[in-house]
């Protein structure tokens, strides 16, 4: 479990994220999807990252460090309709930048809301990232918002629209900031592949 969480920075530009030392994990996904929300239920800490009901909350590239060891990144989320071209390729021009020069990356953690059918935004997000070589773990949201049945529904038509991309299924987890659904799983998770990027990187 995650035992200390601290903000460290905001940037637009990825030069200037901290020094590539650590394992980091980026948390992408659609704007209002629960990005800022699920740092918040993983650190449990309520008022670590902003959270707003209004679209496009998550403006930066935010570093968080946890338990002195990895890094944490909140990211803006991708298709947010009320921001002009001019913004919405700046944004794109960053994060695009940021995930395919940033040397410590360790996966994207693209998050995806469960309670829709597969969205075409997501999946031309995750079919950018394997084009690029960007490993990436899916992660559902807001299984709290419905029924179980509802849910399980939603995430097998996700994966298989993923498997006819890529041949298999990524790495998933279920989760609910509202109740803490998939936390224990998805922390263990990433403190897994922490220790096998130092493990490596010896
Ligand atoms: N019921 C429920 N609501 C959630 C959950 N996660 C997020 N929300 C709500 O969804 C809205 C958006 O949450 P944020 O965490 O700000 O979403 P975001 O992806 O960071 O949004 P941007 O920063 O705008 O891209 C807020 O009103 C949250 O309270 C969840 O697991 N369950
Ligand atoms: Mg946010």
């Amino acid at each position: 479990m995650i035992k200390k969480a601290s903000f460290l920075i905001s940037n637009t530009d990825y030069k200037k994220c901290p020094p590539p030392t650590m394992p980091e994990f980026a948390f992408i996904g659609r704007s209002n999807v629960g990005k800022s929300s699920l740092v918040n239920m993983l650190t449990g800490n309520k008022n670590l990252a902003k959270i707003s009901g209004k679209p496009g909350k998550t403006q930066l590239i935010n570093h968080f460090l946890i338990d002195d060891i990895w890094y944490l990144v909140d990211l803006p989320g991708y298709g947010f309709a009320k921001v002009s071209k001019g913004i919405k390729s700046t944004w794109e021009k960053m994060i695009s930048d940021y995930l395919t020069n940033r040397e410590n990356l360790v996966a994207v953690c693209v998050l995806i809301d469960s309670r829709l059918d597969p969205q075409k935004i997501d999946l031309e997000f995750i079919t950018w990232c394997g084009e690029n070589e960007i490993p990436f773990i899916l992660i559902f949201t807001k299984s709290d918002k419905q029924s179980k049945t509802k849910t399980l529904g939603n995430v097998r038509k996700f994966l298989d629209s993923a498997k006819e991309i890529f041949g298999d299924e990524p790495d998933y987890f279920i989760t609910s900031s509202q109740n803490g659904e998939g936390k224990v799983e998805l922390v263990s998770f990433i403190e897994n592949e922490v220790q096998e990027y130092y493990d490596s990187h010896r």
